[in-house]
Formats: structure tokens, sequence, C-alpha cells
């Protein structure tokens, strides 16, 4: 597989500072989102949890399945029509399904098995109504980001997993949507390619800036790669703790598996996620 190419003429990674003075990306108030309210099913899954990300930050969120990690996300898409009560915002304003300042990616790659990987790539984009030439240009420079500049013709059946969640890669940010909702979109990838796709994200985040809420199970992962990770309690979901991952960037997701202050931390969330999940038991 050819290595990514096209980062290195963007801005250098360390020189990614996220904008906290200016207004937040996102801005969630006394959330609290109930299933079924009023039924004899009703399921408390949020309860008044509050999160800002500022423009450009990277922030994970960490809890026991079940604690309404997805229904954030969900909430900040619009997609969810249930009642929620508390105040969400997304650049300033309320959730609306379809907005094309999001961009969602799931563990699964869901590409479609007719498509080439550059129409794949170029799927979101023609979604959204985008002319040919454009998005066909803009798939074409994000496979060439993503590695896969070599296999725009192949469909996804030809691509190892790894090289199919590169190219849902490549579909997230063809978009260019300013915010990123990501839920464990590397669950089910082996250890070694996780690492490699990590590392990837990482250099695609620096060069295009975007503000990423990232869901996953996988500690290591959400220290390597966020400015903060928010550790949810046990259902229903309230935040326990909100730490700072103060590693220098760029970071080299490889190297910190043997770096003393990844291991510090990885500890700290450790004991957090026990304490949110032993509170409701
Ligand atoms: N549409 C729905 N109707 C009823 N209950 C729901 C619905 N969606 C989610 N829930 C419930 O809300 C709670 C939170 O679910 P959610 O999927 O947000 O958790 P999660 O933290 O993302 O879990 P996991 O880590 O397993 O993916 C769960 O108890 C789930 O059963």
């Amino acid at each position: 597989m050819s290595r990514p190419v096209g980062l290195a003429q963007t801005a250098p990674a360390h020189e990614h500072i996220a904008a906290v003075n200016l207004p937040p990306t996102i801005a969630i108030r006394d959330l609290t989102m109930r299933f079924g309210a009023g039924t004899a099913d009703a399921v408390l899954a949020v309860d008044n949890v509050s999160l800002s990300l500022a423009p450009g930050e990277f922030v994970s969120l960490v809890g026991p399945s079940g604690c309404g990690k997805t229904t954030i996300l969900n909430l900040l898409t619009g997609l969810l029509k249930e009642e929620a009560d508390g105040d969400v915002r997304v650049l300033g304003r309320p959730p609306r399904e379809g907005n094309p300042d999001i961009a969602y990616m799931l563990a699964r790659d869901s590409l479609l098995p007719w498509r080439t990987a550059l129409d794949n790539a170029a799927f979101g984009m023609e979604v959204r109504g985008l002319p040919r030439r454009e998005r066909e240009s803009r798939a074409r420079d994000l496979l060439q980001q993503v590695g896969l500049g070599d296999f725009a013709d192949k469909f996804p059946k030809a691509l190892s997993h790894g090289m199919r969640q590169r190219c849902a890669l490549a579909r997230t940010f063809a978009l260019d949507s300013p915010v990123l909702l990501m839920d464990e979109p590397f669950g089910a990838l082996d250890a070694q390619t996780k690492l490699t796709l990590e590392d990837l994200l990482m250099q695609l985040w620096s060069a295009h800036r975007k503000t990423v809420v990232f869901v996953t199970h996988d500690l290591a992962e959400a220290i390597a790669l966020s400015d903060r990770v928010i550790v949810m309690s046990a259902r229903p979901g309230r935040i326990v703790a909100d730490v700072a991952i103060d590693l220098p960037r760029p970071r080299d997701v490889r190297k910190l598996q043997t770096d003393h202050r990844f291991h510090d931390l990885y500890a700290k969330l450790w004991r957090l996620l026990e304490q949110g999940a032993a509170a409701h038991e």
C-alpha cells in the first residue's frame, strides 16, 4: 500500500492548538435524555451532562456500555427525535438533521459494495449535492492522503478491513465539515492496524483542523488522540471527570506506549472509570 501523502504541505501537527478563547464549537448544557418518557419502559440514558468543545479540540468520551455516549452523538446530529432536556448547540445553533457542519463516522466502514473506493469517498459529497468534478477531485485528494491513491478504482471487497476504514476516513474528511463525530471508528480493527489508523487520524486532524468528539472503549486510544478525555458513569450517564491530556504534540502513537506519562494517565483514567461504574452498582 502506498504511504499517505499530501499532508506534509499543511500546517505541522505541533502547531495545532485548540482555540479555547473563541466561542465553543459544541456546547451542551444540563442535558438529560430519557427514552420512552412517560411509559413503563422509560430509560434515563443521560443525566445532566454539560460539556463544551473549543474549535479544533479533540475530545474523547469513555464510559461503560450503555452510558449514553452514542446518544450524545445522535443528539448532536439532530437524528434523535425524542425530547431531551437541556440545551445543545453546534456552532451556536440547535441540532438539525442533515447539518452539513457535521460528519459522522461509525465502527463499521459502511462502504457501499457496488461503488469503487473513489465513488465511496465521494458519496457524502454526492448526498450533499456538490458538483461531480469537485467531489471527484476532493475524493482523489483524500484517498491519496489516506494512502489509497492506487486503490481508487477498487471495490470494497478487494480492500482489507483497515483499507476500508481508510476509505471511510477519506469520505469523512472529504466532507470538510468543521465537526467530526466518531463512534468507535477503529473498534473492530486488530491492534496493529488500529495504531496505524490512529496515527493517520492524527495527521488528518492536524492538517484539517476539525473539532472532534470521539467515542471509544479503549483508554489507550483516547489518551493517544485527545486533548481531553471525558469519563462517564454507568447509566444514567453522568460526567465523572474531565481529564486534560497534556502530552506534547505531534504524538507518535506507537512511541507513546513506552512513555511513563502515558501509563500514569492510563492508570488515572482506569481508576475514574471503575469509580464511575461502581457508583451505580
Ligand atoms: N432508541 C432507543 N430507545 C430506547 N432506549 C434506547 C434507545 N437508544 C439507546 N437506548 C438506551 O439508552 C442507553 C444509552 O445507550 P447508548 O447507545 O447511548 O450507550 P453507549 O454508551 O453508546 O453504549 P455502547 O458503549 O455499548 O455503545 C442504553 O441503556 C440504551 O439501551
